[in-house]
């Protein structure tokens, strides 16, 4: 299931005038990995619609199958229950709000020990919480990637759990690959997460759906809420406690029973922010992208670049399936540097990569701060944007977690003829990053390998293109 099985797909990316046009842009990944693994825990039928139809997703889905979920595509008539990820995967176009997804879950406690290892492709996500997830069930899972994901720590998720009860043996430094075992009943865990991750968060709680207790997470820095809001939405028992200094105190009574749900995944903001950015930095742009999930611990990329000068609208503002959703609209601005403390960090960890490309196009210094994660992300991305930034003629000034950058002005940044290639590094948000810098350079940039972005957005290519023109 991983790109990397795939061919290198380079491409070059020069200006083409002003973007304009509507677009709808794919599901919500984190949603999307969540009503995957909650429906497949639920008894009954539940139905998905507007999952986003990507690699990650889609090593979430082969995992559930492989412990016993019943999960049917859209166009999966045909398929049996244990079918390999392969059938009706529609990663490369089919995906759309109205492609119906069905599961049948096994159960809280129900599920099955895995007969191969669980490929986890390029997704973080996918193997944090699923060890979450397995750890307070009675089976052995062997956890496999790419060689992105091999780099990636998982002792973060390795010490909760195995305070409650579980047992690992993973490659050196805590990495893939990775076999653990899970135990029945876990011990119930009260735990101060030491870093702000809600994939942390997310994989003690899936433990103590299955645990005897209350299970709590202290949380000093709000991170996404997605696993709290849709626990609660399949009927768990989770109540959020928020202390006077803004900590959350999450806490989730064990051995739940989850009820199915009808899901419809709102737009992924943090795909949302490319074609936003696009429009805000290449002249006479102008466009609309529908049906973005606007949950405030995550649109801080949003509140960022209108604190910058961007011209963003809101419109038709609504509900969603318990999550706010919004449309945008973005028109070419002035952009002004500004200073982005560590405490936003959380709400627009993903879409530093591409702010660092509008910080390159302001006018003026912009300062980060707080962004030590970014360097345990697909790819190092602080070391990874500021290199090829500066191989584009961006002045900038990369520190352990902070980065301040000098932008242009809106001067196109240097470039030339394609010839400065830019290596993806199998991280799928640095290749859309630097695709929508290479429209505003003077000749162009080439990108090794745009492959990466099946896992979260396989449309990006198609979309550049029809805003395009
Ligand atoms: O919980 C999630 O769905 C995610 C949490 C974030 O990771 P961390 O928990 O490592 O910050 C984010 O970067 C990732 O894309 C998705
Ligand atoms: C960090 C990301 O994902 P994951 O951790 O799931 O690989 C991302 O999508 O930017």
């Amino acid at each position: 299931m991983s790109h990397t099985s795939s061919q290198p797909a380079p491409a070059t990316f020069a200006p083409s005038g002003p973007l304009t046009g509507t677009v709808r842009v794919p599901g919500d990944k984190s949603i999307s990995h969540r009503s995957l693994m909650l429906s497949a825990l639920a008894v009954g039928e539940s139905r998905v619609t507007g999952l986003l139809e990507g690699e990650d997703v889609m090593s979430t889905a082969a995992a559930m199958r492989a412990m016993g979920a019943v999960i049917i595509p859209p166009d999966g008539g045909g398929l049996s229950p244990d079918a390999g990820i392969g059938g009706g995967h529609a990663g490369q176009g089919g995906a759309g709000p109205d492609r119906l997804w069905t599961i049948h879950g096994v159960g809280v406690g129900g599920l099955l020990q895995p007969q191969t290892a669980l490929d986890m492709g390029n997704s973080g996500t996918s193997t944090r919480l699923l060890m979450g997830l397995v750890a307070s069930h009675a089976i052995t899972a062997t956890f496999i990637g790419d060689a992105s994901l091999s780099k990636r720590p998982m002792g973060r998720v390795i010490d909760p759990l195995s305070l409650m009860g579980a047992t690992f043996s993973p490659a050196p430094g805590g990495r893939l690959p990775l076999t653990m075992s899970g135990i029945v009943p876990a011990v119930p865990l009260s735990y101060r997460l030491p870093v702000a991750s809600a994939q942390v968060k997310s994989a003690i709680l899936l433990a103590g759906l299955n645990t005897p207790g209350i299970t709590e997470v202290i949380e000093p820095v709000p991170t996404r809420d997605h696993s709290e809001r849709m626990l609660r939405g399949f009927g768990a028992d989770l109540s959020v406690e928020v202390e006077a200094d803004g900590t959350r105190i999450i806490r989730l009574m064990g051995e739940a029973e989850l009820k199915p749900q009808t899901i419809d995944v709102p737009g992924d903001p943090s795909s949302a922010a490319f074609p936003v950015v696009a429009a805000l930095i290449t002249p006479g742009s102008e466009v609309r992208v529908t049906n973005v999930g606007m949950n405030p611990t995550r649109a801080g990329i949003f509140n960022v670049l209108v604190a910058m000068g961007a011209d963003l609208t809101f419109e038709n503002e609504r509900e969603v399936g318990g999550e706010p959703v919004a449309d945008i609209v973005a028109r070419h601005s002035v952009l002004t540097g500004i200073d982005v403390p560590p405490e936003v960090a959380p709400s627009m960890i993903d879409e530093y990569p591409i702010f660092f490309v509008a910080a390159a196009m302001a006018q003026g210094v912009t300062h980060a701060h707080g962004l030590d994660e970014l360097r345990v992300k697909e790819s190092d991305r602080l070391a990874i944007m500021a290199g090829g930034l500066a191989r584009l003629g961006v002045h900038l000034d990369e520190r352990e977690d902070a980065i301040s950058i000098t932008g242009s002005g809106g001067e196109p940044l240097a470039g030339g003829n394609g010839e400065v290639m830019i290596h993806a590094e199998l991280d799928h948000r640095i290749a859309m990053s630097f695709a929508i810098a290479g429209l505003n350079t003077r000749g162009g940039l080439t990108i090794d390998d745009m492959s990466p972005v099946a896992t979260s957005f396989p449309t990006f290519q198609a979309m550049l293109r029809d805003l395009a023109g």
